[in-house]
């Protein structure tokens, strides 16, 4: 029997998929559960259920994913909007603001996703909480040469930060851009724009995984009598 977490995810992803339109430019993010969506978008397009969708990526896994389900891709540089843009999320507070970077690609995903006229969220039931930073920490990504600074910026801000450490890879986790990140535990985020906004005003930070007043639509995958069950917020 399949895992009902990847059954939920695929729902999850699948929901989303099915709201691309045809002749839209596509914000592709990152993660286990958007990797379903754009799994979902290659069907539709071989099938011929969708048609002339260009896709903007948000990271190197998203490019792999995208690659291998034949979805035309674009950049920044080329096309002059973003119609819809799906990603997940680590933490999703009743505003509808997000904790991202759980895959260390939240620059990127940030620069998509804030550029799209609509943006969708996928996340299971266990990412929405009530205040921000309750089960997650908050992803900084920092110049390498800047990290001990930032580190100690982070800590007279209250913070608790720790460099991400790579797994099967020794040393620490490099992002796409060639960064590090530093995961800030704060025990109370009362004011997400606020920090937001300082966080990203420490010299060496390129960006954090604070998304406020971005968000549209979130999709929430559940599993209801063992059957995966999505919902809209
Ligand atoms: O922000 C992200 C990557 O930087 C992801 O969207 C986030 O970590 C959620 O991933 P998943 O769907 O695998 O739980």
């Amino acid at each position: 029997m399949s895992d009902p977490v990847v059954m939920m995810k695929q729902e999850v992803g699948k929901a989303a998929a099915a709201r691309v339109k045809s002749d839209s430019i596509v914000g592709l993010g990152t993660g286990s559960t958007t990797a379903y969506a754009i799994q979902y978008i290659g069907e539709r397009l071989q099938s011929g259920d969708l048609k002339n969708i260009i896709g903007v990526t948000t990271s190197f896994q998203a490019e792999v994913l995208a690659r291998k389900y034949n979805i035309p891709l674009s950049t920044l540089d080329v096309v002059d909007r973003i119609d819809i843009a799906i990603d997940g999320a680590d933490e999703v507070d009743p505003q509808k603001n997000l904790i991202k970077g759980g895959g260390a690609a939240h620059t990127q995903e940030k620069i998509v996703d804030s550029l799209a006229e609509q943006f969708i969220v996928v996340v299971d039931g266990g990412k929405l909480v009530d205040k921000l930073g309750s089960t997650f920490l908050l992803p900084v990504e920092v110049i390498p040469k800047a990290v001990v600074p930032v580190m100690r910026k982070l800590e007279q801000l209250g913070g608790k930060p720790d460099l991400r450490m790579g797994v099967k890879k020794a040393g620490p986790v490099v992002t796409d851009q060639g960064n590090l990140v530093v995961d800030v535990k704060f025990d109370s985020i009362d004011d997400p724009a606020t920090l937001e906004k300082t966080i990203n005003n420490i010299p060496g930070v390129l960006e954090n995984g604070l998304f406020v007043g971005v968000t549209d639509v979130v999709l929430v995958g559940e599993i209801i009598d063992n059957k995966p069950v999505v919902r809209e917020i």
